[in-house]
């Protein structure tokens, strides 16, 4: 008996069949593709024809009196490409940048039938507008076992919506501002950053944390954990552990040579990122004790006053404030002044709000998108580049946070 091949099932019929089956199948296949074409091609006039509308509807639009009576100029529409994902190559009005369609990028998208778009610059007034079925932010991924030897290392914040990798360098002068409802994803993202900072030589990781999760215990035995004050059960440990930092940062700032007006981290000098994990659960639970005698400072008072130092003069001597709160407002953050200091700012899923309390009115149009945005979705500002939307990082179960701190930190001599 002959051993039978094994045969593709569904039978294979792209080999083979002889001349008159390629011919049929070229005719079978020729005939699809030019109905997809038709179909393409349908789809991109029913684009061109409801572009103009859904630029008006946006306010995108301009209006002209002219001789014959008033005139609407919408962005110019050139090519169309129907495609994963469909692009649109558009000529801007005069004056118009590209921000001022990514602004109403959501409204404009599902103007046009689809769920957002992107709007990436093109060359002198054009731009490439891609129109997307899904929101590029919906799919997790997961932080890599990176860690970085020294603060001048950028750490990954998470990626934007084109899937660009965000770094940060905790080298660079900015106080670091978090913002996020229970379960926005916010001690996650802590939990990644602190993650890869926990080995760098120059870095101590120290801070206020009244959960005891993000500090304390997976710090026990590591150079970080005496710069950490944790739990609620004696407040005053808060105060004395950020008025040690003030005192450092003090030496420090004594201690700077003539002609010079900033630090550089070293194993020696090491870069403090202070984190303060809730700090108006802090500031409330400051605010819940007990009167003092006349003339003695309130914990609270303490706390405001050192959180206020450091995050105004601990900039060029190597302090770095990571703040951590469910709404930053201006109160809950010490003050306007305090708030006022963070350079960078993210805000997981928040009422509208206070996604415009922390980022200003450019953020307006994410507001309702953002208000009920996935966990780990947020919304991303720093000095010098326009507002984004990113994806951070998901480091894993709380026991896979204290692995990599246990196993990358480094111990006490
Ligand atoms: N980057 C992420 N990617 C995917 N899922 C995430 C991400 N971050 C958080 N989550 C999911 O959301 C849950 C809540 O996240 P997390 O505990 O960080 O929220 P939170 O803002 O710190 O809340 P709380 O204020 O209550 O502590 C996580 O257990 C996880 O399931």
């Amino acid at each position: 008996m002959t051993a039978t091949a094994l045969l593709p099932f569904p039978p294979d019929r792209s080999r083979g069949g002889g001349w008159f089956g390629r011919t049929r199948r070229s005719w079978a296949d020729r005939r699809a593709d030019r109905e997809h074409e038709q179909e393409c091609w349908a789809f991109a006039e029913h684009l061109r024809f409801v572009w103009r509308d859904a630029c008006e509807g946006v306010g995108v639009s301009r209006t002209t009196d002219t001789a014959t009576g008033p005139t609407v100029r919408t962005p110019r529409v050139g090519r169309i490409v129907v495609d994963r994902p469909t692009t649109v190559l558009v000529e801007l009005l005069p004056g118009q940048e590209p921000q001022d369609l990514s602004r109403v990028g959501d409204r404009l998208a599902h103007s046009l039938g689809f769920e957002t778009l992107r709007v990436v610059p093109h060359g002198g007034r054009w731009v490439r507008v891609e129109l997307l079925d899904q929101d590029p932010l919906t799919e997790p991924f997961a932080l890599p076992r990176i860690t970085v030897g020294t603060c001048q290392d950028p750490v990954l914040l998470g990626r934007d919506e084109f899937g660009d990798a965000l770094g940060h360098t905790f080298a660079d002068a900015a106080h670091v501002a978090l913002q996020g409802q229970n379960g926005a994803g916010k001690s996650q993202f802590a939990y990644g950053l602190l993650a890869q900072l926990a080995a760098a030589d120059d870095v101590r990781i120290a801070g206020s944390d009244i959960t005891g999760l993000l500090l304390g215990c997976p710090y026990d035995g590591t150079v970080h954990r005496p710069w950490q004050a944790t739990g609620t059960a004696d407040l005053e440990e808060h105060a004395a552990l950020l008025e040690r930092l003030v005192g450092v940062m003090d030496e420090r700032l004594a201690a700077l040579p003539d002609r010079v007006d900033k630090i550089e981290p070293s194993p020696a000098v090491p870069l403090f990122v202070v984190v303060v994990e809730e700090f108006p659960g802090l500031l409330r639970a400051a605010g819940a004790m007990p009167k003092l005698g006349r003339g003695e400072r309130s914990v609270l008072d303490r706390i405001r006053a050192a959180n206020l130092r450091l995050l105004s003069e601990g900039r060029k001597v190597g302090f770095r404030v990571i703040t951590l709160a469910q709404r930053a407002e201006a109160e809950a953050m010490g003050g306007g002044y305090a708030r006022d200091q963070y350079a960078l700012r993210l805000s997981f899923r928040v009422p509208g709000d206070s996604l415009e309390m922390l980022h200003g009115p450019a953020v307006r149009e994410l507001a309702e998108r953002h208000a009920t945005a996935e966990p780990g979705v947020a919304v991303l500002s720093a000095p010098g580049r326009d507002v984004v939307r990113v994806r951070v990082p998901y480091l894993g179960a709380y026991a896979e946070y204290c692995d990599r701190i246990a196993m990358t930190a480094r111990k006490e001599p």
